[in-house]
């Protein structure tokens, strides 16, 4: 759908999706924002800001400083949730799940430039024309349970991933999330996701470069085989 660039969109607009990180609890003592620009050095191509407890103010200043972390990266930046907060914050794009905001009114909101993307939960969601229309990605939601979010829905698992790239139109890029790390990223892959979204597999580790370097090696080198590829 989109048109033009957001923050981090390639000049047709499309973000790349390979290794997007989703903000989440970082060690004590470690600032969220120094953990993003490692990942980021390390490899990480699109970033979403996922704060379910602060308010909206709280991720306006968040987001607004990480949008200046990632100037010149090229990284793309996302808001989870609330349409209103990614208004606020210059070329945020929007991630938005079934409970949310419906994405054709988050284009609506937020205009042709920015970066929608949409969790999908039930292939049902796939009937939504007008939603997928809307949106410039959609995410595998969950490919496997993870005490990150104990509130998922059924995982779809490999097997899902794999259904539901067939059922995807090939137009809509598909990233997956949920109990992702450098052990199995490569299978997802495989699967058919052209892209890995984590929480923990970076925020959660020691040295966040080194985490997204190698996820990132493993995405690209997964990228790079046969469609169908499996360890
Ligand atoms: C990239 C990505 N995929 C899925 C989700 C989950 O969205 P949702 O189902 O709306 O759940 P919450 O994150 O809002 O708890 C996501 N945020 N990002
Ligand atoms: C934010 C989020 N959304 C999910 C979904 O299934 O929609 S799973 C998830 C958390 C993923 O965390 P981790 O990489 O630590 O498993
Ligand atoms: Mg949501």
């Amino acid at each position: 759908m989109t048109a033009g660039p957001g923050v981090g969109a390639d000049a047709a607009g499309r973000p790349d999706l390979r290794l997007y990180l989703v903000t989440g609890d970082v060690p004590a003592g470690a600032d969220l924002a120094d953990v993003v620009s490692a990942a980021v050095e390390g490899g990480v191509t699109t970033l979403q800001l996922r704060d379910k407890s602060g308010t909206r103010d709280d991720v306006i200043r968040v987001g607004t400083r990480l949008v200046e972390r990632l100037a010149g990266t090229g990284v793309t930046f996302i808001v989870n949730d609330d349409v209103d907060a990614a208004r606020a914050i210059p070329g945020a794009g929007l991630h938005v799940g079934p409970d949310d905001l419906h994405p054709a009114d988050a284009r609506s909101s937020l205009g042709d430039a920015a970066v929608i993307g949409w969790s999908i939960h039930d292939v049902a969601q796939l009937d939504d024309a007008a939603a997928l229309e809307a949106c410039d990605y959609l995410a595998v939601s969950p490919v496997w349970p993870t005490p990150t979010k104990p509130d998922t829905t059924t995982p779809w698992g490999l097997d899902g991933v794999r259904r539901l790239r067939d059922a995807v139109p090939a137009r809509l890029p598909l990233v997956a999330i949920g109990g992702i790390t450098a052990a199995n990223a490569a299978s997802v892959v495989g699967a058919g996701a052209d892209g890995v979204c984590v929480v923990s597999a970076i925020c959660s580790a020691a040295d966040p470069q080194a985490a997204a370097h190698t996820l990132r090696a493993q995405v690209d080198a997964a990228l790079g085989r046969a469609p169908g590829w499996s360890p």
